[in-house]
């Protein structure tokens, strides 16, 4: 099977800091891969490897197969790759609604438009035309997320998205993250979450200084094994 996102032996620098080493990650169609670490570590580089906001020197990065070079957010989501970015980049002053569209300009065909994502996110029908920054932030990572999903994506990357909401919210995120798994979208959760990553991924990297230093199934595996490499 052809992965959806491929990166080989990705070394990734910000200026003249070499912040991945070899990197070397997959995730195939409809898989849950979960990608975890402590802060610091490189885990948003990947991202920005992703969006080639960290200039990439050696390696390869490939999309159902295909080298890139250079895509930003918008190549990337045409290509089916969509990004929930840390910290969700609401745009401050434009209302839910614009927001929403905003991820709906590459148009590719799919479930998702705001008809849809009004149905699974009803409080952003309601709240329509506010400022997407006047929501709570369990309601802002729901707008980035739909947003997110009206490009239809085959691959949703996630960048902490359980990053300073209630244990209620997070419940929430687990049950949205499984039902677009279920229905066939790829997910690369990148968290610190360890009750997230069990109940949404089925298989994990973790990453230490920049590089990959273990990966495998999460079924059967000893969660204290995960949580060593999580916790400060
Ligand atoms: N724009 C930048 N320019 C230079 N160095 C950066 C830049 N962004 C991040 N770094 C450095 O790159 C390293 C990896 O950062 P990165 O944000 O990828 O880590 P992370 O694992 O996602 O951590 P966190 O969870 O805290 O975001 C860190 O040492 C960070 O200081």
């Amino acid at each position: 099977m052809i992965p959806l996102l491929n990166l080989d032996a990705v070394n990734a620098y910000y200026g003249a800091a070499h912040v991945l080493h070899d990197v070397t990650l997959s995730v195939c169609p409809g898989e849950r891969v979960a990608l975890v670490g402590r802060n610091g570590v490189g885990k948003t580089t990947v991202v920005n490897s992703i969006l080639n906001l960290a200039s990439l020197r050696g390696g390869t990065l490939k999309f159902n197969g295909v080298v890139q070079h250079g895509l930003r957010t918008y190549g990337a989501a045409r290509a089916g790759i969509s990004v929930v970015p840390q910290g969700r980049r609401i745009i401050p002053n434009l209302t839910i609604e614009e927001n929403l569209l905003l991820g709906g300009a590459v148009k590719r065909p799919g479930p998702w438009n705001l008809a849809s994502i009004y149905e699974l996110f009803p409080i952003l029908q309601e709240r329509r035309n506010t400022p997407g920054t006047a929501l709570s932030g369990g309601q802002q990572q729901m707008l980035a997320i739909g947003r997110a999903l009206m490009a239809n994506p085959q691959l949703l990357v996630l960048d902490e998205p359980s990053e300073g909401l209630a244990p209620v919210i997070v419940d929430q995120l687990a049950d949205i993250f499984n039902r677009l798994a279920n229905a066939g979208t790829a997910l690369l959760l990148i968290e610190q979450n360890l009750s997230l990553i069990t109940r949404v991924a089925r298989r994990f990297y973790v990453m230490a200084k920049g590089s990959i230093i273990e990966e495998g199934a999460l079924e059967g595996l000893d969660i204290a094994q995960l949580h060593k490499h999580i916790v400060v």
